[in-house]
């Protein structure tokens, strides 16, 4: 089984426990009775010729499958509010509990605590998930084209958009560029760690961003350890750089977030 397999089985047990106790009629409700969602398209989109720098898409990311706890986050709130100081342009929570440690109640408290679009970031594989996200507070959806098929995708992708919120669509090869594409995805992601082996290879964005048509928001995902491999990564075309790992460790995570926006303006290769 590979990674991804593993921690799908996970999130679908722990799914069920959370199904149990509020029933989807009622998760239902609550995702129509939440305040509408902001626009995650317009914050992702106008990178490259920015003069604020490359969008960053800044991760509360609390652990990982690949590295452990990567930091001690006792607060997300006093995180995503330096991440909106630093400049982000999106904020990502990540729920899944058992690899990550994250929960919805992180997401819940950094959309209390920003206004901006927050990604909830989790394995998407059941309809049950899109209205927790929306009756949390998400304006965006992560889906995984290597853990869904094609029809599964293009009806979560439908129900993002019913339910108001944006999808990023995450590839990794280029058929599955191909199927996000297909599918009608708008926010195609690119995520240079392969989520089956757990490999990263910041290299593979430049080789795999020449397969993304020109009208799609394009995201570079993973990876980023300095300002030079976010430059590198605007320098190919990313509209917006999502980090999780860098940030969360530095201790001036605004500080650091101001370095990494403006990376493409200041690095010269
Ligand atoms: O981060 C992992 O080890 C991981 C393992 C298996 C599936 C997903 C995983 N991470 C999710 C992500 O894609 C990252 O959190 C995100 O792109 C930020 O990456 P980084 O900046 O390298 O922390």
């Amino acid at each position: 089984m590979s990674v991804l397999d593993s921690i799908i089985a996970g999130v679908r047990e722990d799914l069920e426990e959370r199904r149990s106790a509020v029933p989807f009629e009622e998760i239902v409700a609550r995702a129509a009775a939440a305040a509408p969602a902001l626009d995650a398209h317009a914050a992702l989109t106008a990178g490259r010729s920015d003069p604020q720098g490359v969008r960053i898409i800044a991760e509360v990311k609390r652990s990982s499958p690949s590295k452990g706890e990567l930091a001690e986050i006792p607060d997300p709130a006093i995180l995503a509010r330096a991440y909106q100081t630093g400049g982000a342009a999106v904020i990502s929570v990540l729920t899944e509990g058992r690899r990550f440690k994250g929960s919805l109640a992180d997401l819940d408290a950094v959309r209390a605590a920003v206004q901006l679009p927050v990604l909830r970031k989790d394995f998407m594989v059941d309809e049950y998930q899109f209205h927790e996200a929306r009756a949390h507070g998400a304006d965006l959806v992560l889906l995984i084209v290597a853990a869904l098929d094609d029809e599964t995708l293009a009806r979560f992708l439908a129900l993002t958009h019913e339910l108001g919120m944006e999808a990023l669509v995450e590839a990794h090869t280029e058929e599955e560029i191909s199927r996000a594409v297909a599918a009608g995805a708008k926010i195609v992601g690119v995520n240079v760690r392969n989520l089956k082996t757990l490999e990263v290879d910041v290299a593979h964005y430049a080789t795999m961003a020449r397969h993304l048509p020109a009208d799609v928001v394009r995201i570079a995902e993973s990876g980023v350890t300095g300002p030079a491999v976010v430059a590198d990564y605007a320098l190919e075309g990313a509209d917006a750089v999502l980090v999780g790992e860098a940030l969360v460790r530095d201790g001036e995570p605004a500080e650091a977030l101001r370095r990494f926006r403006t990376a493409s303006l200041v690095h010269e290769h």
